[in-house]
């Protein structure tokens, strides 16, 4: 069924209001519920900084230092949190402990006093500037400010210079990410609904289904595009050659399905080989930045000449040097722009001198001009950079950057394609002659936080942006949830897409259910890891009922390990865990007895032999992280983390803590197949289910087989209750 381009775009802009809506409401909520000093303790903010020093980063932007303020004396009296007691002499102007992360966008305010008023503190927080953290260290955080932040300067409207004035006290809170993220989603829908349909390529009109892809030969090597190919790694397993021959083959549209561990990228590696080879241009992006570096780290070595596009602070060290912003100041290119960038350091420099409004004001207007003649040369030698490179890497927001204004390529390649939202897939869609997409629309979406905005009755969405949205055309069911990938599967069907089959990570036993109940029984294990066993790792790990058995399942039923709903506060300052809208509303979910039959396997393990940086522990609820928290400090290596969190992880053993245990067959979270499916998929060697059978089996049909799989298939066991006494 063909769509209409105008009303998909319009439904979109519709759907990316309300999302909008919701985050800035959660957003709002964080913040308004809780004080900067508790969301300190939740990992999310830093509190008490002052500005201790400024200068010019990359790309003309300004830098801020951000250090503790040494009026406070020394750390730890009180609200410092995190272990910051017994603090030695020299530390005390170290920082708390906090999960501020080089690469996270952040929001930089003025601190409000103990007694403000709400009012107060919202007002100071519209005054406050984005920026991304470009350095953490013991002392200092560096944050690059937003430049619209910097603009503000002159109008008074706020910036950076009414928070330097009389060297006010700092605090940064983590934000879900930019506006600018948005605004070129909104930009592209907005094209992509203005367009006439004489302005449709047939790439735009086979992906909304004006017309059908065109045919490719059932032999793929008598395609002249395809041919006779010469891999430069040769091997590949067949269902990669094959998917790789169908996208060279395919003129609009190709989508490589790659279930857990099939070599997804080494795939896609393969396949941009394979393009520069036949001459394309092409552009790779993925929804993450270290979804492109992973991609950038591998396409290195081949020596192929790429250029990486993002901004440096979130981008890995290792992909820096293929990095444009470093490019433009390593390159012959880039000299032109250097003097500028001095100019403009010493007028920072001058900033802090002055104590002078209006000397300050005059300062800022200056360094305004420069920055915008350090931008117009950048520009110039960026587009030259740009031009000349075959392969151009960014992410999917990044591809709508000026750099790529008017440059076309002949593929547009989208990995992880199932986890990005459609509208983010087409800002590098519309410079494509082409796509292919890789994902497994089996594994989790990406997350959407506005669950209500279903365009099922468009009037019934809340928010002023989304009722406004109701008057526009909309397509009924469309969800920001339904990607790219599964709407190209539902409107071409399964002959746009090649499935990889082997997979390198799980035993064969792990494997055997995921694959038969949602990948049609197609996985094969390869003959390296079909029989591995934590037994045979590469140390010594003695022979246990748990190091030689791949799937155990501990079985809780009985009701005598009843879930606990936790109470938000406690949830809150269970330690550098992240805030989510659950541990907000306090819906998430734990259970005692479940965790200490965690820790009880985790120490069987680590007994045997199994190192703890080979175990961990994922489960779909935060409360139930909270709770597993303390095994960091028993097992330092281990790693705990929410399913959702583990994503495109693996680890030698995992134990996956279910939760749910009531009366009722309540499993919430655990209805979703794709997040069971990543939990069980993540393990190489050791798969180890703890739950209570009875309630899960209840949830739907999907958890009754796989319950009634293990307990046919795996090693069963029920908690001994004497032993358990000891960890509970
Ligand atoms: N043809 C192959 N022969 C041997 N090993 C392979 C082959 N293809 C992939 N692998 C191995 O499988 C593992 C997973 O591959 P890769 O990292 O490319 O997958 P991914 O796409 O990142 O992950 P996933 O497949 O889970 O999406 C890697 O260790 C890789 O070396």
């Amino acid at each position: 069924m063909a769509l209409n381009v105008p009303e998909f775009a319009q439904t979109q802009l519709a759907l990316l209001a309300a999302e909008l809506a919701a985050e800035v409401a959660e957003s709002a909520a964080l913040v308004a519920l809780h004080s900067p000093a508790a969301l300190q303790r939740a990992g999310v903010a830093l509190t008490n900084l002052v500005v201790a020093a400024q200068r010019t980063g990359l790309g003309g932007r300004t830098v801020l230092e951000l250090a503790r303020d040494p009026a406070l004396g020394v750390a730890g009296g009180g609200k410092g949190g995190g272990g910051a007691g017994g603090r030695e002499q020299g530390k005390e102007n170290e920082l708390p402990e906090h999960g501020i992360r080089t690469g996270d966008i952040v929001l930089l305010s003025e601190q409000p006093s103990g007694q403000a008023r709400k009012r107060e503190v919202r007002e100071l927080e519209r005054r406050g500037v984005k920026g991304v953290v470009t350095r953490v260290g013991n002392a200092v955080v560096a944050v690059a400010v937003d430049e619209k932040a910097e603009d503000r300067e002159g109008d008074g409207s706020g910036g950076v210079g009414a928070l330097l004035s009389g060297e006010k006290r700092v605090w940064i809170v983590k934000v879900a990410d930019d506006v600018t993220f948005r605004s070129r989603m909104n930009a592209t829908m907005e094209r992509l609904a203005k367009m006439g349909e004489a302005e449709y390529s047939p790439f735009i009109r086979v992906l909304f289904g004006l017309s059908s892809p065109s045919p490719v030969p059932a032999d793929l090597s008598r395609d002249p595009e395809v041919g006779e190919i010469e891999w430069v790694d040769p091997t590949l397993n067949d269902s990669q050659k094959d998917a790789i021959r169908f996208a060279l083959a395919s003129r609009e549209i190709a989508l490589i399905h790659g279930p857990p561990g099939t070599g997804k990228t080494h795939t896609l590696i393969e396949l941009i080989l394979q393009l520069l080879k036949r001459n394309q241009r092409i552009l790779v992006c993925g929804p993450s930045n270290i979804s492109v570096d992973n991609i950038v780290e591998r396409l290195a070595p081949h020596k192929v000449p790429l250029i990486r596009l993002g901004h440096p602070a979130r981008l890995l060290p290792s992909v820096l040097n293929h990095s444009l912003d470093v490019l433009t100041r390593t390159s012959e290119a880039g000299a032109i722009v250097k003097d500028v960038r001095a100019e403009m350091d010493a007028k920072q420099a001058s900033i802090r001198k002055t104590r002078n409004a209006k000397e300050r004001r005059a300062i800022y207007a200056d360094l305004k001009e420069l920055r915008k003649e350090y931008r117009e040369r950048e520009r110039r030698c960026v587009s030259d950079l740009v031009a000349g490179s075959k392969v151009v890497l960014a992410t999917l927001h990044g591809s709508g950057g000026f750099q790529l204004r008017d440059e076309q390529f002949d593929v547009v390649i989208i990995d992880e394609a199932s986890q990005a939202l459609e509208a983010q897939c087409w800002v590098a869609l519309l410079a494509a002659k082409k796509a292919i997409c890789a994902g497994d629309h089996l594994q989790l979406p990406p997350t959407i936080k506005s669950l209500n905005s279903k365009m099922t009755k468009p009037s019934s969405t809340k928010g002023k942006d989304a009722a406004a949205a109701a008057d526009e055309p909309t397509i009924k069911g469309a969800t920001l949830e339904t990607t790219l990938f599964d709407r190209l599967l539902k409107l071409h069907g399964p002959s746009i897409k090649r499935m990889l089959t082997t997979q390198y990570r799980m035993h064969e036993k792990i494997m055997r259910f995921p694959s038969d109940e949602l990948y049609e029984g197609k996985l094969i294990a390869a003959d390296a890891v079909k029989a591995r066993l934590l037994r045979d790792l590469p140390y010594e790990v003695a022979d246990t009922d748990d190091t030689t058995e791949p799937l155990v399942f501990i079985d809780t039923q009985g009701g005598d390990f009843p879930e606990k709903n936790e109470d938000e506060q406690q949830d809150a300052a269970g330690g550098g865990k992240k805030l989510t809208k659950s541990s907000l509303y306090g819906d998430s979910k734990s259970n005692e007895m479940e965790a200490a039959l965690v820790r009880q396997h985790v120490r069987r393990l680590v007994d045997a032999g199994v190192k703890p940086e080979d175990i961990a522990v994922v489960t779909p609820y935060n409360a139930q992280l909270a709770i597993l928290a303390p095994l960091k400090e028993m097992f330092p290596g281990i790693e705990l983390g929410s399913v959702d969190g583990f994503q495109g992880r693996e680890k030698e053993a995992v134990i996956v803590s279910l939760v749910r245990s009531n009366a009722d067959g309540e499993v919430g979270f655990l209805g979703e197949k794709r997040r069971l499916n990543v939990a069980m998929t993540r393990p190489k060697r050791s798969l180890t289910v703890i739950g209570d059978s009875e309630t899960v089996k209840k949830g739907s049909k999907f958890l009754k087989d796989w319950m009634n799989f293990l307990e046919e298939n795996a090693d069963l066991r029920y908690p001994d209750l004497s032993s358990l006494s000891q960890e509970a």
